[in-house]
């Protein structure tokens, strides 16, 4: 049995660096001039860049923007942060490289339309990913979280120094999929070269029930995840106007009939271009099938996955992160009360890294990123100015920072995403009190009761 495992381990992970390999030998990837960015990058979804979303990090990867940050009175001092971390940029998933492979396949047999993106994807572009890459992490990926720790230091010196992580006042906390396991050692190496450390006893702690508690929410799994109907607007934004119009568009460019193209197959080709863009680099031919029309209405598309999913669309997909909201509170209590009885802050740092899911419920929760109306299938064009932008809440490595200050009137609290501030709904102040911020949210910090609310038929 444990033979047979090392042998499948040692295949994929052949397999994996050897189809990998490939395609960066193909391409003129180690070349140092800077990649151009395709024109519809910023309708790239959960799919996205993080520096797509702070443009300043494409020139200096390790600068920190304070222009976008409200700090509170020089007489406060920062206690604690917590951080919450999307995993960095990852391989797609193997439902979608099946579909990327299907579309692939449909273009190299049947096209025959004369753009000359179209000969450069039949001439030398290869199907270079497989089915056990399943949305593992990238070397771009590491380097994501490898840099935000070195921003971090950058951010907070007096929380993320080396006197914290030995007296073990930082730690990590990951969901134990692969893409956030190898974010959260890439994170530590970031801290380690930043912080100038060369050996350092910080292992990460798996807690799926904490970073993946979407799972274990019972009635979230079946009321949406594992239930059809729950994402019905998207479907029907996938088979509406908008979205025929782009299939018919894309057909037209590939010279085949519209009867060959569907929704996955435009949504495959979409995913072809963002992903060689996000892991490497590339601006590549897929991306001229399709125009800034069709990338925003493909951006809608995925917007709308993401409402209905995990978002506003049903109230069991924020209450499900009920826990995680919980677990944060407990801690900034904790600290509280340490610092109101003079004792030392035990934990300085706690960095938590999951998913696009793991944040989004949790940002709901919160009442943030909520437009006056719901986003569904037939409101694409009164949308255009919506604030729920998946691309710019959830880029790969997007990051929720918490910070608690002490403050002469008391502790204050600032929250920050994407290393920008944001003030939470309801308080006017940019960096409240946190006893402020407890009462905005005194319902659910007296509610919001994880077993309760996952309970099938809970109200
Ligand atoms: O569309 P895919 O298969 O990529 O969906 C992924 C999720 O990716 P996202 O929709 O957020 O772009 C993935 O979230 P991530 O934050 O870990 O990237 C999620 O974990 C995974 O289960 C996929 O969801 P799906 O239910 O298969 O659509």
């Amino acid at each position: 049995m444990a033979k047979q495992v090392v042998t499948t381990v040692c295949f994929v992970l052949f397999h994996l660096v050897i189809s990998y390999w490939a395609f960066m030998s193909s391409c003129s990837l180690h070349s140092s001039t800077k990649p151009s960015i395709p024109t519809i990058a910023r309708y790239f979804g959960t799919k996205g860049r993080y520096e797509d979303v702070n443009s300043w990090l494409i020139d200096d990867i390790l600068a920190i923007n304070k222009s976008l940050v409200t700090l509170p009175s020089s007489k406060c001092s920062e206690i604690h942060l917590t951080a919450i971390i999307r995993h960095g940029t990852r391989f797609p998933t193997t439902k979608n490289i099946q579909k990327m492979r299907e579309f692939y396949d449909l273009v190299k047999l049947n096209a025959t339309g004369d753009l000359t993106s179209l000969s450069e994807i039949k001439s030398q572009w290869k199907m270079w990913y497989s089915d056990e890459m399943d949305g593992r992490l990238v070397e771009k990926g590491r380097e994501d979280h490898k840099h935000l720790a070195q921003r971090l230091i950058k951010w907070f010196p007096s929380l993320l120094n080396g006197e914290n992580v030995h007296g073990k006042r930082v730690k990590l906390i990951t969901s134990s999929k692969h893409r956030c396991v190898n974010s959260t050692i890439a994170f530590r190496e970031g801290l380690m070269t930043g912080l100038k450390i060369t050996a350092v006893e910080l292992e990460p702690e798996l807690n799926d029930a904490l970073m993946r508690y979407f799972d274990q929410c019972e009635r979230f799994v079946k009321e949406v995840e594992n239930n059809k109907s729950a994402l019905e607007e998207v479907k029907r934004f996938n088979e509406g106007p908008e979205m025929k119009r782009v299939m018919e568009k894309m057909a037209d460019r590939l010279d085949v009939p519209y009867s060959s193209i569907n929704d996955d197959s435009v949504e495959a080709a979409f995913y072809l271009c963002a992903y060689e863009f996000a892991i490497l680099s590339v601006n590549s031919p897929w991306c001229q099938l399709f125009d800034e029309v069709d990338a925003q209405v493909m951006e809608y598309s995925n917007d709308l996955k993401q409402y209905w999913k995990r978002s506003y669309g049903h109230v069991i997909n924020s209450k499900s992160s009920c826990i995680l909201f919980h677990d944060l509170f407990h801690r900034l209590d904790q600290i509280v009360d340490q610092i109101n009885s003079d004792v030392p802050v035990t934990e300085a740092v706690t960095v938590q890294v999951g998913h696009a899911e793991t944040l989004i419920p949790l940002l709901t929760l919160l009442d943030l990123f909520k437009d006056d109306v719901p986003l569904n299938s037939t409101n694409f064009n009164t949308q255009q100015n919506r604030v729920f932008r998946s691309g710019r809440i959830t880029p790969y490595a997007a990051n929720l920072l918490v910070v608690l200050y002490r403050c002469p009137e008391g502790i204050r609290i600032g929250v920050r995403l994407n290393e920008k501030s944001l003030t939470l709904p309801g308080l006017s102040e940019p960096v409240p009190m946190y006893e402020d911020v407890k009462e905005r949210y005194s319902s659910l910090l007296g509610g919001c009761d994880q077993e309760t609310v996952c309970k099938m038929n809970s109200s």
